[in-house]
């Protein structure tokens, strides 16, 4: 787990860090531009003893501060260095001041253009435009030069380019490009940089949005904020606990750095950890100590659609067995029975036909967790059992109320009938992908799809937060940046991105799986949000695990060496 920030928590960390009077804003500049030097020659080895050409393009603010920096120490090993600025010197932050008339004492400074940057090529090319402090869409000189870096008039600098902290004009709460009418929901835009240099944490638009598709590789860079992050493992912790310690600043046990939690804005300076919370039974993923038969494992209903129709419901039922549910029965019309009997083994199959079937099974209160919508369609029959499922509440120790995982046609149908949404209760899990999502929240997906005009910019993080507090359930907004977010604000984004690139998890029936993923945990007594965030966790893990070539079939088959591999 990494916790990620938004610009505004990095400012008050800062401003915390030198209200201490133990550090000061020049010496975290300077640690800052070292950062960026350590990853250059981390990337480019070969350049440590054998100088090159930079081009440094310093903006107004301290992100131009950290330009200078990097300026004066590459001019230091012998570098060729032209520095560009954006803006009035005399205006700069005073920090940014002092570093930029540290480098005018080596060499000069000229007005930031296209036509001068393009009057020699260098080796490379580092963006100090922008970073957290960009609040409104990039224009004149700044927008001219990023346009000709992206590309504009052919050339290819993405190889050569590092930004510091952001591409510049990238919102980094958001990952939008502010100014720009794209929506930042799809990956359509080209890879800006090569390396991205972020210091103390990753934002939160380094992982959603345009964010990892323009940043390049991600590098963070500790720049000795440690002590103001409250680090200190958590006094309800129990020894032994290990996904919820931090040690060093980084999480150990099954949440690794990979599970990406979004802290609220408020929160900083209170609690900004994983929080542990007795009774998460993370360690029971592999089962151990959770009882002694199958029915203490939970027992999962998935229920089908019709004939020719079953396979993602069978895809589902096969993801929540794997991941553990002690009993997966799948709930199937009687047009389908002998389709499914014929295609099953472990699973149980139970004969549904109508709403009032599915309301005399789930009087069998051993059934903890219950999904519908993959294949089931969007006729009066799905209405009905979508109803008969939401009134169904049961019983569910430690918890109140049957876990209800709702995904693709059972989604259709509630965006449709005011009166279903209206049931959705707080053991429900909604599982949309971006057209579920605007078909269900139409006025929260325009708001993301509308171009971000100013920064911080309405994010996918904030539409599903917003949607979950509307839904009054968690949400788990899917896409390779899914968010996750229950009504309290809680947020966690799972992110298949950088390390965790899984694009082989585009296929069909892949979230049909993942919806069995979050019911068999249900199943098996995990909280939503804890389900939610484990089975997008351990989705990604398998297709990494897996590889090119996958198939939605082969994601439960490939969950046995992915919790053997957490030795859960
Ligand atoms: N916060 C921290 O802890 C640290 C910050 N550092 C650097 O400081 C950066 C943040 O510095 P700032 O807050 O000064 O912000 P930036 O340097 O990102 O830019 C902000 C300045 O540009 C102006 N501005 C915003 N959008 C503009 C636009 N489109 N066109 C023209 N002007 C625009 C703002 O009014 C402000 O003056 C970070 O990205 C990082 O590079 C580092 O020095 C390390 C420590
Ligand atoms: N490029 C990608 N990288 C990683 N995961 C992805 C990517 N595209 C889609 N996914 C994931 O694949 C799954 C697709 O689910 P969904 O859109 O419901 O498809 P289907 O209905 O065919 O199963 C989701 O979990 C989504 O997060
Ligand atoms: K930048």
């Amino acid at each position: 787990m990494t916790e990620l920030l938004t610009a505004a928590q990095m400012r008050s960390l800062e401003t915390a860090a030198i209200e201490s009077g133990e550090v000061t804003g020049l010496e975290l500049m300077e640690r800052a531009g070292r950062g960026v030097v350590e990853a250059v020659f981390e990337e480019w080895p070969a350049y440590r003893n054998a100088p090159q050409s930079v081009a440094i393009l310093c903006g107004p603010g301290n992100n131009g501060g950290d330009g200078f920096v990097v300026a004066r120490l590459l001019y230091g090993k012998g570098w060729q260095v032209g520095v560009f600025l954006c803006g009035d010197p005399e205006k700069l932050p005073p920090d940014a001041k002092t570093n930029y008339e540290l480098w005018v004492a080596d060499g000069p400074v000229a007005e930031l253009s296209e036509k001068a940057l393009r009057a020699m090529p260098y080796t490379l090319y580092i963006d100090a435009l922008f970073g957290t402090g960009l609040t409104r869409p990039l224009e004149g000189a700044a927008k001219d030069v990023i346009s000709h870096m992206a590309g504009r008039n052919g050339d290819d600098f993405s190889d050569a380019l590092i930004c510091i902290d952001a591409p510049s004009g990238l919102c980094t709460d958001s990952g939008r490009i502010v100014g720009s009418d794209s929506s930042g929901f799809a990956n359509d835009i080209n890879r800006f940089a090569k390396l991205t240099v972020a210091f103390d944490s990753p934002k939160a638009g380094h992982f959603i949005g345009h964010g990892p598709g323009l940043c390049g590789k991600l590098v963070v860079k500790d720049i000795g904020l440690q002590n103001w992050r409250c680090f200190q493992p958590s006094k309800n912790a129990k020894p032994g606990s290990r996904p919820f310690v931090l040690r060093d600043g980084k999480a150990v046990g099954i949440l690794r750095p990979q599970m990406l939690e979004l802290i609220g804005p408020d929160r900083l300076v209170d609690d900004i950890r994983y929080r542990y919370q007795p009774g998460w039974p993370w360690d029971s993923l592999g089962k151990a100590g959770w009882g002694n038969h199958k029915y203490s494992h939970g027992h999962a209903l998935i229920l089908s659609g019709g004939a020719g129709k079953t396979g993602a419901a069978r895809l589902a039922a096969r993801g929540a067995l794997r991941i553990g549910a002690g009993v997966v029965t799948l709930g199937v019309p009687p047009v389908a029975q002998m389709e499914v009997a014929g295609q099953i083994t472990a699973l149980m199959l139970r004969r549904i036909e109508d709403a009032s079937a599915l309301t005399a099974v789930l009087a069998d209160k051993r059934i903890t967790a219950l999904c519908l919508g993959p294949g089931m369609g969007i006729d009066q029959r799905g209405e009905a059992l979508v109803k008969a499922a939401l009134e169904a509440r049961g019983f569910h120790p430690p918890y109140e109320g049957r876990s209800v995982v709702l995904d693709a046609d059972a989604l259709t149908l509630i965006s449709q009938d005011e009166a279903l949404f209206g049931m959705l209760h707080e053991r429900c899990i909604l599982t949309p992908h971006a057209g579920e999502f605007a078909r269900l929240f139409p006025d929260i997906a325009a708001k993301l799809t509308a171009p971000a005009v100013s920064g911080p910019a309405y994010s996918k993080v904030d539409a599903t937060r917003e949607a979950a507090k509307r839904a009054g359930c968690v949400v788990l907004f899917k896409g390779p940046d899914t968010v996750i977010a229950a009504p309290s604000g809680a947020c966690r984004i799972s992110s298949a991105h950088y390390a965790r690139a899984a694009p082989w998890l585009a296929t069909a029936g892949s979230g049909d799986v993942l919806a069995g993923f979050i019911t068999g945990l249900l199943a098996r007594g995990f909280a939503p949000m804890q389900a939610a965030e484990t089975a997008a966790w351990l989705h990604v893990d398998c297709a990494l695990a897996f590889g090119p070539g996958l198939i939605a079939e082969d994601l439960p088959e490939t969950l046995p060496a992915v919790l053997r591999a957490l030795e859960v």
